[in-house]
């Protein structure tokens, strides 16, 4: 053609022809795939999919890390690629909040659909994604829930006046050891030796009616009011007097160990039992002729048989391994026994032990008949045996203990003039202590994780202000989920760290690569959540610059040796500590200094809940507690809490505070900032991070859906009563997930050896159930309980049912309130 001097007048775009058509009608759907497939074509034509450099604006940013951001696209990032397109917005909900961050293409829940995220395009490396295709990102700070329980008063627990404590010892000059029967030599003793000048007002009580008199009796008072002592006391002050008769008439020795074994205290669990027997053997200072021991298995029986034989005067013991003895052991003859005690009476029925109890006392009794028929009994020695039952809790199964082991006993209570008139209202039921300083946080559920671990950096900033910590978690699954978050390296996991790299997958380097020297020479192990052996580490996460914090857990799946090594190791640290721990950790025990108990899960029971915030504030000291409830019908629970008096709201302050507040004050630590909502961001970033943090890893994914599952099986787990605060149906799967670190659907997560759930549906019948739970907390197979669900295709009648059978299953089975799931 000839050349007719045209010019024509456009410009060949350098994307070529092939810009992206726009689409209308259809679904969301199909727009969207049709929208995928042109992408698809529009980047090869372009060249993209052959490593060009992409000239779109859209892409040339691919770095946001904020929510709403893209991630640095390092070549080796672990991080899945994202589809460029703008996605489809929900509508916005009016005066919902836009993080800064956020405030781009991408807020509130994105689906981004690809076609296979665990393989990174650009490397080929794999990530541990969700399987099925679909990551959900959603951003923290929008559709959740509001709070019922807002415009109540906030936590005032720091200003509140001085409340006078509950279960202090006793301050008149007046109230001493000796005026209530015991002697100079043993109250010199508990003065010298132990710190110990006054009694409390249930030691008051209980020494004074347990010193004179042979009834039965039961002794009930609250938490860390020092109920172990109201009853040792007495029993080693009436050894000492036999002991000393003895000498006197000059029939006989004193007392000695061979002299016959004259009391049994039984406990519901070894740690128990060991904490008893460690004050027996601390008053036993100064009366060394009595020998105390322990049968309470996790060893071998050969050895307790040994000791037995070479004699115990007083004995403590656990019901199964005491009736195993009984049976089997010749040398252990009980025809001396004067006293029993059953400690944290409701527990032992809980945990099933009435048969064995009741096989105790019949052959007690026996064997007391045939001892008073025959030879003649140590002189001083009383006639009947007495029996003696503790418990803080007032449940009806303790009125069954009570049924099978007293006879005509004693209530001992503290007497209410001794409690300084806070006291009237205590009179009845079981309380927390009136000093501890309550307070509740309203967090929705994708809020919760990095709401615990703002409240725990803020709990830890400065030395001293808090030194011991527990946070309670309603199964074993969790408890190490949390614990591998909090003592990894997360910083590594940040927006631009170098180690966003995956990490080696074969073990050994692994391994080498957590396991490194810090600063300080101290080795810092971050914790493998598979592993168990690892219980205690320094937690970096915690850590501010000034101090170190170290982290713990314990549960029922732990080995023996290693929960008493942990608990051991957590009471002698005299640095911050933090204990994670299921509900094994809630009855009886005496950890010195905890200052401060987090419920993250609240407990399954209102008793359960006033055993575990009992850890803190004993024997007269400060403590705080919070209880973690999520807006709407658990909020209702406040009202439990606050019923801990009889004189309900106007009785008790328990203190308000909601994530917002918590996120603020654990995460902005540099004085004053602009940005009202730069908190928005910080926990945006630290939730991404933990969220890439799993993503690195197959068995840190693993473990986080293993706790999701575990943790929304044990919610469908509470009491019956309070079920209607803990309602499962009203629980968002998809946001609680989040709070797991989880980027997946709920009903596509597959755990191995558990059953697949079908999200929402299955999590309504969730029902777990526990095959080879032994009454210590251990699971006979040496690995973790087999659990069972009921099929989520049952029906709701059905799903209640199998839920009480659990239920009743738990109480025969020993773990009323432990899940050692999965
Ligand atoms: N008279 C006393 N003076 C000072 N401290 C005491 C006294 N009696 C007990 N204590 C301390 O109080 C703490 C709590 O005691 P103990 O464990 O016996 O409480 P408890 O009532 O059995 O609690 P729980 O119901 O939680 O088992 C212990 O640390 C103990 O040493």
């Amino acid at each position: 053609m000839a050349d007719d001097g045209m010019l024509l007048n456009f410009s060949i775009p350098e994307t070529g022809f092939l810009n992206k058509p726009k689409f209308k009608g259809g679904s969301w759907k199909d727009r969207q795939s049709a929208k995928r497939a042109a992408g698809h074509w529009h980047d090869r034509a372009t060249g993209r999919l052959n490593g060009e450099k992409p000239t779109n604006k859209t892409t040339s940013n691919p770095n946001r890390t904020k929510l709403g951001e893209r991630p640095k696209q390092k070549s080796n990032s672990p991080e899945p690629e994202r589809p460029t397109e703008r996605l489809p917005k929900r509508p916005r909900v009016s005066g919902e909040f836009k993080p800064a961050a956020a405030r781009d293409n991408t807020e509130q829940e994105e689906f981004r659909p690809q076609s296979n995220p665990n393989v990174t395009k650009s490397t080929g490396e794999k990530s541990s994604g969700p399987k099925g295709g679909k990551q959900i990102i959603s951003s923290l700070f929008s559709f959740n829930p509001t709070s019922t329980t807002e415009s109540l008063p906030k936590d005032q627990s720091a200003n509140d006046e001085h409340v006078e404590p509950s279960n202090a010892p006793l301050s008149s000059e007046l109230e001493t050891f000796t005026s209530l029967g015991i002697s100079p030599s043993l109250a010199t003793h508990l003065l010298n030796k132990m710190e110990m000048k006054a009694p409390t007002a249930i030691q008051k009580a209980a020494i004074a009616q347990l010193v004179k008199d042979d009834s039965d009796a039961f002794i009930q008072a609250e938490t860390g009011s020092g109920k172990t002592l109201a009853y040792l006391l007495p029993i080693v002050q009436r050894l000492i007097e036999i002991s000393a008769n003895m000498k006197k008439r000059k029939v006989d020795e004193a007392v000695q160990r061979n002299s016959g074994l004259f009391a049994i205290i039984l406990a519901p669990t070894r740690e128990l039992s060991k904490q008893i027997a460690t004050v027996l053997e601390k008053v036993l200072g100064c009366a060394h002729w009595l020998v105390a021991g322990t049968v309470i298995g996790g060893e071998k029986k050969k050895s307790e048989k040994a000791r037995l034989r070479k004699g115990i005067n007083i004995l403590v013991a656990t019901p199964g391994r005491l009736a195993d003895h009984l049976e089997h052991t010749e040398a252990l003859d009980v025809s001396n026994v004067r006293w029993l005690v059953l400690d944290e009476g409701d527990r032992l029925m809980e945990l099933g032990f009435e048969e064995e109890i009741q096989k105790i006392i019949g052959n007690l009794n026996l064997r007391l008949r045939a001892k008073k028929e025959g030879d003649a009994a140590i002189p001083g020695l009383p006639n009947k045996r007495t029996t003696i039952l503790c418990s803080a809790t007032m449940k009806m199964d303790v009125e069954r203990l009570g049924q099978i082991s007293l006879k005509d006993a004693v209530h001992i209570r503290a007497d209410p003039k001794d409690l300084d008139g806070t006291e009237v209202a205590r009179e009845e039921g079981f309380f927390a202590p009136a000093q501890l300083k309550q307070s509740y946080a309203v967090v929705a559920p994708k809020l919760r994780l990095v709401s615990l671990i703002s409240f725990l950096k803020r709990a830890f900033a400065r030395k001293g202000s808090i030194m011991k910590a527990i946070v309670f978690f309603s199964c074993a699954d969790s408890v190490d989920f949390h614990f591998s978050i909090l003592t990894s390296e997360l910083e590594k996991f940040f927006e631009g760290a170098d180690a966003q790299k995956p990490e080696a997958t074969d073990e050994k380097a692994s391994d080498e690569a957590s396991q490194k020297k810090a600063k300080n020479g101290k080795a810092v192990i971050e914790s493998d959540p598979t592993k168990l052996d690892v219980t205690h580490t320094e937690s970096s996460l915690l850590s501010p610059k000034t101090h170190s914090v170290s982290a713990y857990r314990l549960h029922g799946s732990l080995q023996q040796s290693l929960r008493t090594s942990t608990l051991q190791h957590f009471t002698k640290n005299k640095e911050p500590a933090l204990l994670l721990a299921t509900d094994v950790a809630s009855r009886g025990l005496d950890l010195p200094n905890v200052d401060l108990v987090i419920e993250f899960d609240p407990a399954f029971a209102r008793e359960d809940h006033l055993h575990r915030i009992g850890r803190t504030a004993r024997a007269g000291r400060d403590g705080r507690a919070t209880i973690f409830l999520m807006p709407g019908c658990e909020e209702g629970y406040v009202d439990i809490l606050k019923s801990d008096r009889k004189d309900g709201e106007a009785g008790i302050h328990i203190g308000r505070q909601d994530a917002n507040e918590i996120l603020k004050k654990g995460l902005i630590t540099s004085g004053v900032t602009k940005d009202k909502n730069a908190f928005m961001d910080k926990a945006t970033d630290l939730q991404l991070a933990v969220e890439r943090w799993a993503l690195a890893s197959p068995a840190r994914m693993e473990s986080a859906r293993r706790a999701y599952q575990s943790h929304v099986r044990a919610y469908a787990t509470h009491v019956a009563a309070e079920r209607g605060y803990f309602d499962i149906k009203q629980l968002h799967l998809g946001h609680l997930a989040k709070a797991f670190a989880l980027r997946e659907r709920p009903s596509g997560m597959k755990v191995p050896g558990l059953r697949t759930g079908a999200g929402r549906d299955s999590a309504k019948g969730a029902t777990p159930r526990m095959r080879g739970a032994t009454k210590d907390g251990n699971d006979k197979s040496g690995g973790k309980a087999e659990i069972e669900q009921v099929d989520p295709s049952e029906d709701a009648a059905k799903m209640r049912k199998a839920v009480r059978a659990r239920e009743k299953f738990m109480r025969h089975a020993g773990q009323a309130d432990e899940f050692n799931l999965g």
